[in-house]
């Protein structure tokens, strides 16, 4: 089967004085169906590398595939189009909008891709946080909600357009055990929806263990468990 991403030396460097290589020629595939958890002491450029993967940088060199097709020469505005229907992102705080409820945050990107009306976007919206357990939410406020209600609002939100890769930046780092458990099964049940991938930044040693796949860096360098994709 062939990958959703497949990065081909990827390397990012900040024009800094002295510069700053924040990833070094990572090579890598991420097959379908597949949870990957990308580890490393602080620092050593796990973050960086997700946002090369998930466009929101670009690499000075290497080559990022999407679903086979070569990214480098994509414009700005082709980049951000495929992000918004290839891709769910899931941080850390979970960047919902305040002045919204939690239906309207799940419902925004698809009203920004735009293939749903209002009411097929709201209704989607509602199944999705139905299908995360907090269907009799779907009103409240972020304000209103707990810190692992809130991570489910942002799940939702990251599948609203059926992505094929869901790229998470310590999605577990604000909750606490219960809820953190609650958060990585319900990301291994979506990694393993309809040929979907999960890729998770993660401290956490349970979830490491529990991935499919492990990406362990080191000073910007993929130290084990990258793989030269077959070209
Ligand atoms: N804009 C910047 N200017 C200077 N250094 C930077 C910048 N952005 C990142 N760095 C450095 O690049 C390195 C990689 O950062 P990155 O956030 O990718 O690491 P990380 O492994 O995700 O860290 P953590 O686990 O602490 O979140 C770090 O040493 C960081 O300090």
């Amino acid at each position: 089967m062939s990958a959703i991403v497949e990065a081909r030396g990827l390397t990012r460097t900040l024009p800094l004085d002295p510069p700053v290589t924040l990833v070094d020629d990572a090579s890598f595939a991420i097959a379908p169906g597949s949870f990957t958890a990308i580890v490393g002491p602080s620092g050593c450029g796990k973050s960086s590398l997700l946002y090369l993967l998930g466009m929101l940088d670009r690499p000075d060199d290497g080559t990022l595939l999407i679903e086979g097709r070569d990214t480098t020469p994509l414009s700005g505005d082709a980049r951000a189009r495929l992000r918004l229907e290839r891709f769910g992102f899931i941080f850390q705080f979970h960047f919902l909008l305040p002045e919204l409820t939690a239906l309207e945050n799940v419902s925004l990107p698809m009203r920004r891709l735009g293939r749903l009306d209002r009411h097929a976007a709201r209704d989607r919206a509602h199944m999705l946080l139905s299908e995360l357990g907090i269907g009799e939410k779907t009103a409240k406020l972020p304000g209103h909600l707990s810190g692992g209600e809130r991570q489910r609002v942002a799940i939702a939100r990251a599948l609203a357009n059926d992505p094929v890769l869901i790229l998470a930046d310590e999605p577990t780092g604000s909750l606490d055990s219960v809820n953190s458990q609650r958060v990585v099964d319900t990301l291994h049940q979506v990694a393993g929806e309809q040929g979907r991938a999960v890729v998770c930044v993660t401290h956490d040693g349970a979830i490491a263990a529990n991935a499919d796949a492990r990406i362990e860096m080191l000073d910007g360098h993929i130290v084990a468990g990258g793989t030269m994709a077959a070209s």
